[in-house]
């Protein structure tokens, strides 16, 4: 492909060099450039891509995007642009192809819910007899194919030679969670949204936004940047719910539990069966369990109808579906009878919300045991935040280690700890070992007391100093639940 077809869009500040250069690979890591690539150079968190630029030029870079002065190079085309995050997603989705142009692609942002709503949807239209894409926290599906994930949402270049392969595997439908990272850093500039979705926004990653205001801006952007010919989608019941979609030009829609709104849903009953639920007027019986559920399932029904769907055909399907791994994942020991639930909680809002849940499904004699931890090099402000939400809606709490990345994990319970009020002592032990954490719990609980391990959901590793080692919180409770039923 032409360097200068990949331009479209990106906004140029000076050329030196020819645009007729062929290029045959894109990358923003210098330690991925081969012959014949364009590279861009983004200042990042960690390091600062413009210092890697010579090194991009050894390995073979036949021209080069940066935000720096541009030095004419002899045989490299060097552009100095505004933004060059923003140029690499430009840049990205015009070198696949713009593959998102020639599908349906919707996207979900919000603090919590992001992986269950894109899951729904992937499932329901799958179910409704489209081949679809799905890119998530868990996993990445192409069709049936499933391709492991690393981020949220990728970064630009990952991101769009999934939705190339996707295309050409025949999906007409993607669907793809939209993290608040993702938008600051523009990995999904240049994509064609048909849809957007927010669920909700509460406190998460204050270490990177730094303060809630702009948290809010960011998502609010994604909104932004939507078509009029696209639509868009909002919890009326969020504070923030109206806010966000107060400037696009897309055609704006709302869910709601309690307020009038496009979508508007009636819990009926909430139990461990599912949910009974009035969605505009129809009864329907759904197998996910919560309240946040009830409203995920109000903003999946809200775009399957934007997207012209039959609502019956729609109710039908929702009606059987199950949500993703690590979201309310339900185990039952055989003999005591104690329910052990993994759920990928791992904010305030989250745990408040699963506690909440939990609360309303008990008969009033169980215990409520939860094992909680946070994760290190991340905000460190939702810690003694969600060791209180722990303590106060526990009967008992064992905190311990999430993935505690390249903190001290001793150091990151402390700073759980830190804002409990003396009386909590009695309600709370702390060990590190995730494992003994909730093999301690296990051994805490009688006969059917519920056993919340919050955090890690779906999580196969758990990250320590720089290394992944496997760690399953459901392969754990099996194990223990297997001991408990001899
Ligand atoms: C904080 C954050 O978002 N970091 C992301 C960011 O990295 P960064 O800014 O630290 O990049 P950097 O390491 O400073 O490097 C800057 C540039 O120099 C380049 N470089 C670097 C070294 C080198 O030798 N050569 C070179 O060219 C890098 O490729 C990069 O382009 O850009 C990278 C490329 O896109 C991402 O992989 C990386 O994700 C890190 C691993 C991460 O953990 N991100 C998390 C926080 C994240 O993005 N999470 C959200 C979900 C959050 C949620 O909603 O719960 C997600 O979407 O996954
Ligand atoms: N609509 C909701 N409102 C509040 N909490 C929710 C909602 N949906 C799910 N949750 C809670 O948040 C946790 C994470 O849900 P989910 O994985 O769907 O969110 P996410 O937005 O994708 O998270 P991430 O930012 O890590 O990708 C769940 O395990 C559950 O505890
Ligand atoms: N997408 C989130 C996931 C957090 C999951 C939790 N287990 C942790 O490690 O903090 C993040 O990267 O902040
Ligand atoms: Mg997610």
């Amino acid at each position: 492909m032409l360097l200068r077809d990949i331009l479209y869009k990106v906004s140029i500040r000076s050329v030196s060099g020819s645009t007729d250069v062929e290029v045959k690979d894109i990358q923003i890591d210098s330690r991925k450039v081969q012959p014949g690539t364009l590279f861009i150079a983004i200042k990042g968190v960690a390091a600062d891509g413009h210092q890697f630029i010579e090194k991009a030029i050894e390995s073979g870079a036949v021209a080069v995007i940066s935000e720096a002065q541009i030095t004419a190079r002899e045989g490299v085309t060097m552009l100095q642009v505004e933004n060059s995050s923003a140029a690499a997603g430009y840049t990205a989705s015009n070198f696949f192809g713009q593959p998102s142009s020639k599908m349906k692609l919707v996207g979900v942002t919000g603090t919590n819910g992001k992986t269950t709503i894109a899951t729904l949807l992937y499932k329901l239209f799958t179910a409704l007899g489209y081949k679809c894409g799905l890119l998530s926290t868990v996993d990445n599906h192409i069709g049936d194919k499933v391709v492991p994930a690393t981020h949220t949402t990728p970064d630009p270049i990952s991101l769009n030679g999934l939705l190339r392969e996707m295309l050409h595997e025949g999906c007409t439908h993607v669907f793809m969670e939209v993290s608040s990272h993702a938008v600051a850093q523009h990995r999904t500039n240049g994509l064609e949204f048909d849809g957007g979705l927010f669920s909700n926004i509460t406190h998460d990653h204050l270490d990177y936004h730094k303060t809630f205001d702009e948290y809010i801006r960011v998502k609010k952007a994604f909104f932004d940047g939507l078509s009029s010919s696209a639509f868009a989608i909002s919890n009326a019941d969020d504070k923030r719910g109206e806010v966000m979609l107060q400037n696009t030009n897309a055609k704006k829609y709302f869910y709601s539990l309690k307020t009038l709104a496009d979508f508007k849903g009636k819990i009926i009953e909430n139990g461990l069966a599912g949910l009974v639920m009035n969605v505009n007027d129809q009864e329907v019986h759904f197998r996910l369990i919560g309240e946040f559920n009830a409203y995920n399932l109000l903003a999946v029904y809200g775009a399957a109808i934007c997207m012209g769907e039959d609502k019956h055909e729609v109710l039908r399907c929702l009606s059987v579906l199950t949500g993703a791994e690590g979201r309310f994942d339900y185990m039952l020991s055989a003999k005591e009878r104690v329910i052990a639930i993994v759920d990928y909680a791992h904010t305030p809002d989250a745990l408040l919300n699963v506690l909440a849940t939990i609360k309303k499904l008990k008969r009033g004699f169980e215990q409520v045991i939860t094992v909680v931890g946070c994760g290190g090099d991340r905000d460190k402000t939702k810690r003694p935040i969600m060791a209180e939400v722990a303590i106060e809606h526990s009967d008992k709490v064992v905190f311990t280690s999430d993935n505690p990345r390249s903190e001290d994990p001793a150091q990151i319970i402390k700073d759980m700890e830190d804002g409990l009020p003396p009386a909590a002592r009695r309600k709370y032990l702390s060990i590190a070992d995730r494992k003994e954490a909730i093999k301690t719990a296990i051994s805490l609980a009688g006969k059917e007391d519920i056993i919340l391990i919050a955090g890690k959901g779906h999580e196969k590793y758990q990250e320590i100093k720089g290394v992944r080692n496997h760690f399953d919180d459901k392969e754990v409770v099996r194990e223990m639940f297997e001991l408990l039923d001899k």
